[in-house]
C-alpha cells in the first residue's frame, strides 16, 4: 500500500510545493512522478529563495549570466524559468495524456512587488508565459483585489492561471467570478476553452497559524466564550477549506457554468496550499487527510509529502461535518473575530511572506553578479621583441577597421572577398556564442549523468575523430575523475591493438559508449560503433542501444541509424559549430560532465574569456586577438612554427591545438604549423622560423622550462606565456585559442572554417577500399627502396640499403622545413619513446621543427596542414603488419586493413600535393622495428 498512490482513487492530485535545480538533476523529482503518482509543481518567491538563494546549486550559472551583462532580475528570471520549463518537461507526458485532468503543471508566481499592480501583473504573467514557453506552465498571480482583473485578462488570453493567496471564501468567491469571466470573455472572442486550466489556491495552515493564538487567549480568560474559542481552536482552517469546496461545487454548476463547459471548460480546482503543518500540536498530515476530495489538488511541501507516504491514511473527508464547519465560521464573530479583516491581514501578511524573502534572493543574487563581473581573465605574458612593432601594427589596423565589431557581427568579408567563402564563414560562426546556449543545457547534461549513474554504468568509451574527441582527450588527462564520475576512455584510431586494449579493460555491459560525430559520416566511429555494437548485442540482445549514446548534427543519417538502434541517447549539436571549435558543446561536455567534472565551472570561463573578447561590448584589451594579431603577423615573417611547452600535466592540450591551428590555418599553402611533444632545449638547436607558447598553472613553478623559454626570449625568440589559475580555465584557453585562430587566419586572409584538403586522404581510402572489396587486400604498392632487419623503406629518395636510403631522404632538408612522423601502430610507451628519440636527433642535427602524430587520429587534425599549407614537410609514415588484427562485423576486412588504407591513401594525397615522403613498414614487431630503424640511422 502506498496513500501516495492509493489517494487517486478519490480523484485527488497531489502536487509538490518546492522546485530546485537538484532535484530536477538527480532524478528525484522523476521519480516521484513515476513511482508516486506525483502531478504537479508549484513554486513561489520564498521556494526559489530557498533553493536558488540559500545554496551554491546555482553559482555557476549565476555567474555565467553575470558576465553575459545580465542585470540580477534577469539572472533570477533566467535560473526560474530554466527549472519550470525542465520540470514542464518532466510532467508533459502526463500533461499531454490526461488531456482533461487538469494535472501535469508547474506554476512559476510573478513577481512579490506586482501583489497590487494589476498592468504590471498582467504584462509579467504574458511575458512569464511566453518565456517559458510550455504550454502547462501556470502563471501564479495574487488573489488581491487587484490581481483579480489581471486573472481575467490573463484567463482570456489562454494563459493557464494559478490564483495564489487566498485566504477567505468571499474573496474565493470573487476569483472564480474573475475566472468565469475570463473564459467568457475569451469565448465571445471565438477563442477555444479547452485546456484552459486554473486553480484556486486556498492558503489554510496560515490561517491557523494567526487565528488559534487569538483564540487560545480567549480561553485562558475562561467563560462561556473561552468554551467557545476552545471549540474553535485549530478549527478555522479546515472548516474554511470545506465550505470553500461547497461554493466550488454550486459556482462551478448551473447554467452560466454549463455554458462554458458546453465549450470545452474545465473548472477552476481548488488547490490547498500552505498544508505544510507549522504547529506541532497537531498532526503533520492535518491539512492532507481532512482535504481529500474529488476534483481536487493539495500542493504539499517535499517533508509532509513523505510523511504521508509512510503513514497517509486516504480517504474522502473534505464532505464529513459540513455542518459543524459552517458553525466554525458562523461564530467567530461571537469572540470578535472579524474573518474578514482577518483575511485582509493574512494577505497583506502573505505578501510580505513573498516580498521578503525575494528581496533577500535578489540581494543574494546581486551580490554573486557584482563578484562575478570584476573577475578578469588570465593575462598574457607576450616577449616578442623584434616583432613587437609590426604585431601593434596590425592590431592598430584591426582596431581602425572595427574589425572587433565585425568579428561579432560575424562580417565574412574580414577573411576573405570569395563569396563562397563568405558563405561557408557565415555558416560556421555559431561558435562564438555557443557556450551560452551551453550554460542552458548544463542540467539537462547533468540529468542525463544522474540518469546515466543510476542505470548502473561503470565506465564510457568515448569514440570519434578529431574535434568529436580532442576536447575529451584533454580532459580526461587535465583533471583528476570526478567524485561521481565514471572512468573514460577514448577511441580514436583504428589500430586494432588499440581497440583490442580497450575492449580488454571495459566492462562490456556496463559501459556506455557515445559514438561522437558531428557529419554523421565518418567512417571510423561508424566502424567503432558498430564494433562495440556487436559486442555488447552478444550479451544484451535487442537491449545492446542503451549502452549507445550519440552526438551528432541534425538531420545526418547517423540520427536515423541511431533511432533505429534504440540508443539510449542521442545529443543533437548545432551545424553551425565545426568539430574543431565544439569543445564547450555536447561534444566536450557530456563527456566531462560523465567523468564528474562541474562543467558549468568550465563554462564559466569560458564566458569570462568570451566577455573579455568583446562578446558583450567594448573591451580595453582583447586576449583573443592579441594572441590572434601575434601569432598571423609572426607567420607571416617566417616565424610560423608554434611550439607548444607545457607542463607534464597538460601534455594532452596540444593534440587540441594541433587540430585548430592546422586545419583551420593550414591552407593556401600558408599557416601555422603546431608544434607539441617536442622537448625544449638551448636557443643553439632553433632556427628563426619559431614562435614559443608556454601554457602552464600560476601556481605550479615548472623551472626546467621556464629557464630554457627565458634563454629563448632573449635569444631573440618571441614566447608567449599564458598561465591559468587551474584546469578549469582550459574553457577560457579554449576560447581565447579559438579567437586567437580565427583572428590569424584574418591576417593571412583565409577562410578558417574550411578543410579543403582533407577529403583528398579520404577519397584516396576510399578507392583502396573498393579494391580490398573487391579482392580481399590492399593492391601491392611499389617495391621498396630498402628492406633491412624486417623492415622496408619506401621513398623517392635512393640511397644504399636502410642507412643510405634514410641519409638521403634527411639530405633533402632545408632551413624551414619540419619533420612529420605519422605513427599508425598501437600508441605504447616504447612506440612512443622511439619516436621522440627520432624527434630529437632529428631535431639536433637538422635544426628543424619536427611533429609527430599517431594515424588515423592526426589526419582528422594537422592532415590537412601536411597537404594544404606549405610544402615544408617531410613526412614519415609508420605502418606494421597489424599482428592483433580485428574483423569489423558487417565488413568484409578488418580494422588492419582499413587503418592501412587510411595510411596509403594519404600517402597518395602527399604525393599528390609533392610533399617529400618516407613510408617504413616495420613488419610484425613496431618496437624493434623502430630500434632497427633509429640503428640504421646515421644522425
Ligand atoms: O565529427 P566528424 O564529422 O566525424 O569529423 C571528425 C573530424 O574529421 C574532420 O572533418 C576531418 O576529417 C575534422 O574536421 C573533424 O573534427
Ligand atoms: O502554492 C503554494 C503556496 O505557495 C505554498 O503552499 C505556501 O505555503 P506556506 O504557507 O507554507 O509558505
Amino acid at each position: 500500500m502506498n496513500p501516495l498512490l492509493d489517494i487517486r482513487q478519490f480523484d485527488q492530485s497531489l502536487w509538490l510545493d518546492f522546485i530546485s535545480r537538484p532535484i530536477l538533476i538527480n532524478g528525484q523529482l522523476q521519480r516521484r512522478i513515476q513511482d508516486e503518482a506525483l502531478r504537479g509543481v508549484t513554486s513561489n518567491p520564498a521556494i526559489f529563495a530557498k533553493s536558488i538563494g540559500d545554496t551554491a546549486d546555482y553559482d555557476s550559472a549565476i555567474k555565467a549570466l553575470a558576465l553575459q551583462g545580465k542585470t540580477t532580475d534577469d539572472i533570477y528570471t533566467n535560473l526560474a524559468v530554466a527549472d519550470v520549463q525542465a520540470a514542464c518537461d518532466l510532467f508533459r507526458p502526463l500533461y499531454d495524456r490526461e488531456t482533461t485532468s487538469g494535472d501535469g503543471y508547474v506554476s512559476l508566481e510573478v513577481s512579490p512587488e506586482l501583489v497590487n499592480d494589476t498592468e504590471g501583473t498582467i504584462e509579467e504573467g504574458l511575458r512569464l508565459w511566453k518565456t517559458v514557453n510550455r504550454p502547462n506552465v501556470m502563471i501564479k498571480v495574487p488573489a488581491t483585489l487587484e490581481g483579480l482583473p489581471a486573472i481575467r485578462r490573463l484567463i482570456s488570453e489562454g494563459v493557464n492561471v494559478n490564483v495564489t493567496l487566498i485566504f477567505g471564501l468571499e474573496r474565493y468567491r470573487l476569483v472564480t467570478e474573475a475566472f468565469l469571466s475570463g473564459l467568457e470573455d475569451r469565448a465571445q472572442a471565438g477563442q477555444p476553452l479547452a485546456r484552459i486550466d486554473s486553480v484556486a489556491s486556498f492558503f489554510l495552515s496560515r490561517i491557523d497559524v494567526l487565528i488559534d493564538p487569538m483564540l487560545e487567549k480567549i480561553v485562558a480568560e475562561g467563560g462561556e466564550k473561552g468554551t467557545l474559542a476552545q471549540s474553535l481552536v485549530g478549527e478555522v482552517a479546515l472548516a474554511s477549506a470545506k465550505q470553500a469546496y461547497q461554493m466550488y461545487k454550486e459556482i462551478f454548476a448551473g447554467p452560466r457554468w454549463e455554458a462554458l463547459k458546453a465549450q470545452g471548460a474545465e473548472t477552476q480546482r481548488l488547490l490547498w496550499a500552505s498544508t505544510g503543518n507549522k504547529n506541532p500540536k497537531y498532526d503533520d498530515l492535518k491539512y492532507i487527510e481532512n482535504l481529500i476530495g474529488p476534483k481536487t489538488v493539495n500542493t504539499v511541501p517535499v517533508e509532509t509529502l513523505d510523511i504521508f507516504r509512510e503513514k497517509g491514511q486516504p480517504a474522502v473527508r473534505l464532505e464529513e461535518g459540513l455542518d459543524k464547519a459552517r458553525e466554525v465560521i458562523a461564530r467567530l464573530p461571537e469572540l470578535g473575530l472579524n474573518l474578514d479583516e482577518l483575511t485582509q491581514h493574512l494577505e497583506e501578511d502573505g505578501a510580505k511572506k513573498f516580498k521578503e524573502p525575494f528581496a533577500k534572493l535578489l540581494a543574494s543574487i546581486e551580490k554573486k553578479r557584482a563578484l562575478a563581473v570584476e573577475d578578469q581573465v588570465d593575462e598574457a605574458k607576450m616577449e616578442l621583441g623584434q616583432y613587437q612593432s609590426d604585431i601593434d601594427a596590425q592590431i592598430k589596423k584591426f582596431q581602425d577597421g572595427n574589425f572587433v565589431a565585425g568579428f561579432w557581427d560575424k562580417k565574412a568579408d574580414l577573411w576573405t572577398n570569395d563569396e563562397a567563402g563568405q558563405h561557408s564563414i557565415r555558416s560556421y560562426m555559431g561558435w562564438l556564442r555557443v557556450a551560452e546556449t551551453m550554460v542552458a543545457a548544463v542540467p539537462e547534461i547533468e540529468t542525463f549523468v544522474n540518469e546515466v549513474l543510476a542505470a548502473g554504468f561503470k565506465h564510457v568509451v568515448v569514440m570519434g575523430m578529431g574535434g568529436s574527441t580532442m576536447a575529451p582527450i584533454v580532459f580526461k588527462a587535465s583533471f583528476p575523475m570526478g567524485e561521481k564520475g565514471l572512468p573514460m576512455s577514448v577511441l580514436d584510431t583504428t589500430d586494432p591493438g588499440t581497440v583490442r586494449e580497450i575492449e580488454a579493460s571495459i566492462p562490456l555491459a556496463e559501459t556506455l559508449f557515445i559514438v561522437a560525430s558531428k557529419s554523421g559520416t565518418t567512417a571510423e566511429p561508424l566502424a567503432f560503433g558498430d564494433y562495440f555494437y556487436a559486442k555488447v548485442k552478444e550479451i544484451k540482445g535487442d537491449k545492446a542501444g542503451e549502452n549507445f549514446v550519440a552526438i551528432t548534427d541534425p538531420g545526418s543519417k547517423f540520427v536515423t541509424d541511431a533511432t533505429e538502434a534504440k540508443y539510449r541517447r542521442i545529443f543533437l549539436n548545432f551545424p553551425e559549430v565545426g568539430g574543431r571549435f565544439s569543445a564547450l558543446t555536447y561534444f566536450g561536455l557530456v563527456p566531462a560532465a560523465l567523468y564528474g567534472l562541474p562543467i558549468g565551472r568550465i563554462l564559466e570561463r569560458a564566458i569570462l574569456m568570451m566577455r573579455a573578447c568583446g562578446a558583450y561590448g567594448p573591451t580595453d584589451q582583447n586576449p583573443g586577438l592579441e594572441l590572434g594579431a601575434a601569432l598571423g603577423v609572426l607567420a607571416e615573417q617566417g616565424r610560423d612554427k608554434l611550439t607548444l611547452v607545457v607542463p607534464e600535466s597538460l601534455h594532452d592540450l596540444g593534440l587540441w591545438l594541433e587540430q585548430l591551428l592546422a586545419e583551420s590555418t593550414g591552407k593556401e599553402g600558408k599557416g601555422i604549423l603546431p608544434v607539441a611533444g617536442e622537448p625544449l632545449g638551448d636557443p643553439s638547436i632553433y632556427g628563426t622560423d619559431r614562435v614559443f607558447v608556454y601554457v602552464g598553472y600560476k601556481d605550479q613553478a615548472d623551472e626546467a622550462n621556464t629557464s630554457k623559454l627565458q634563454a629563448l626570449a632573449q635569444a631573440g625568440h618571441p614566447v608567449i606565456t599564458l598561465l591559468m589559475k587551474d584546469a578549469f580555465d582550459l574553457g577560457q584557453e579554449f576560447y581565447r585559442w579559438e579567437v586567437a585562430t580565427a583572428v590569424a587566419s584574418a591576417v593571412f586572409g583565409i577562410n578558417p572554417f574550411d578543410q579543403p584538403n582533407v577529403q583528398a586522404a579520404k577519397t584516396a581510402t576510399d578507392k583502396l577500399m573498393k579494391a580490398v572489396e573487391a579482392d580481399g587486400k590492399l593492391p601491392e604498392g611499389d617495391a621498396p627502396a630498402a628492406s633491412e632487419n624486417g623492415v622496408d623503406y619506401y621513398t623517392a629518395a635512393h640511397g644504399e640499403g636502410a642507412a643510405g636510403v634514410l641519409k638521403a631522404f634527411f639530405a633533402q632538408a632545408k632551413p624551414g622545413d619540419y619533420m612529420c612522423l605519422q605513427a599508425y601502430l598501437t600508441e605504447t610507451p616504447a612506440v612512443s619513446a622511439s619516436l621522440l628519440e627520432l624527434r630529437q636527433r632529428v631535431q639536433q642535427a637538422l635544426h628543424i621543427a619536427t611533429t609527430s602524430g599517431y594515424g588515423p587520429r592526426f589526419l582528422h587534425s594537422t592532415g590537412q596542414y601536411h597537404k594544404g599549407g606549405p610544402n615544408t614537410g617531410l613526412f614519415v609514415q609508420f605502418t606494421d603488419d597489424n599482428p592483433q588484427d580485428l574483423q569489423l562485423p558487417g565488413r568484409s576486412y578488418t580494422f588492419g586493413t582499413f587503418k592501412n588504407a587510411q595510411a596509403l591513401g594519404d600517402l597518395q594525397a602527399l604525393h599528390d600535393n609533392n610533399r617529400r615522403t618516407l613510408r617504413v613498414h616495420l613488419g610484425q614487431d613496431a618496437e624493434a622495428g623502430l630500434k632497427a630503424m633509429l640503428a640504421a640511422l646515421a644522425l
